[in-house]
């Protein structure tokens, strides 16, 4: 398989993991993702991987509900650690191996998240999954892969959700919304894009990260990205 890339950072969304039911997690949608991730890492790109966890739970929308803040985030940083062990035993059953690295220590269901256990993990071709958010609360995922794909040197940030790159307004509400093939950080923020939130554009912005925001369920289309097939949105 031609590549463009020769290690990334693969964002991928608690809430598409869901499926069609939306909410916990769908085992066909999760040996799907398997499928796609194994085609990219036995071609040799090296792939690290955050997941989010709002298929699960969210510290903001728990907050809403009477939780403490603090306390829903971790939920929702626990949340991540789940669909992660999902995530990694769906890959060794289809014969690719992975390993789960925790921003918080919680060995042995991780091991405790370094650089460079990451990057050992990587040269050694096997996904590293990285869990737990950054570890703190008042973050989202977006900001955690953001930060471990700037530590580990990915060339990309690879942004797989379920729409299909950053559109004018949210295309889920606004039926006129049209998409961008490319777009620039600063305009992601002066057009206020809720596509990602702007913790996790502004530091990729300060560290040359590119992201390409792609739809994740469509089966193939994380090969295409990583053969440089302009699907998607480039954000530069
Ligand atoms: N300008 C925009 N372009 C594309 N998607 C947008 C935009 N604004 C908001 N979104 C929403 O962002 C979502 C993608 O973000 P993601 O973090 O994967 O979702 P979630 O937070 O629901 O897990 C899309 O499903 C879409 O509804
Ligand atoms: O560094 C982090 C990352 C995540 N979270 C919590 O984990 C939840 C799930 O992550 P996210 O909403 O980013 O998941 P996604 O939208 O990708 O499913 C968030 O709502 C936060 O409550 C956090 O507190 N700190």
């Amino acid at each position: 398989m031609r590549s463009k890339y020769q290690r990334v950072l693969l964002k991928l969304s608690g809430e598409s993991l869901a499926g069609a039911k939306g909410t916990g997690i769908d085992t066909e949608r999760l040996g799907q993702y398997a499928e796609q991730i194994k085609e990219i890492a036995s071609s040799g790109v090296e792939v690290a991987i955050v997941i989010g966890g709002g298929n699960i739970f969210r510290g903001l929308s728990g907050a809403t509900r009477g939780f403490d803040r603090v306390k829903g985030d971790q939920m929702g940083m626990l949340a991540t650690v789940i669909n992660s062990l999902a995530l990694s035993s769906a890959l060794e059953s289809v014969g690719q191996p992975a390993r789960v690295l925790t921003a918080i220590n919680m060995f042995p269901i991780g091991e405790h998240y370094s650089k460079w256990k990451a990057i050992e993990a990587l040269k050694r071709g096997e996904v590293a999954i990285i869990a737990g958010g950054t570890g703190n609360p008042f973050f989202t995922t977006d900001t955690g892969s953001a930060l471990r794909g700037i530590e580990v040197e990915a060339d990309v940030m690879l942004k797989g959700t379920r729409v299909d790159g950053v559109y004018t307004a949210d295309p889920e509400k606004d039926s006129t919304a049209t998409k961008f093939s490319e777009i620039s950080y600063d305009e992601v923020y002066n057009r206020g894009l809720k596509v990602m939130d702007l913790t996790a554009t502004a530091l990729c912005k300060e560290n040359g990260l590119p992201i390409v925001v792609f739809c994740m369920d469509t089966p193939g289309n994380l090969a295409k990205v990583i053969a440089g097939e302009p699907i998607g949105t480039l954000v530069y």
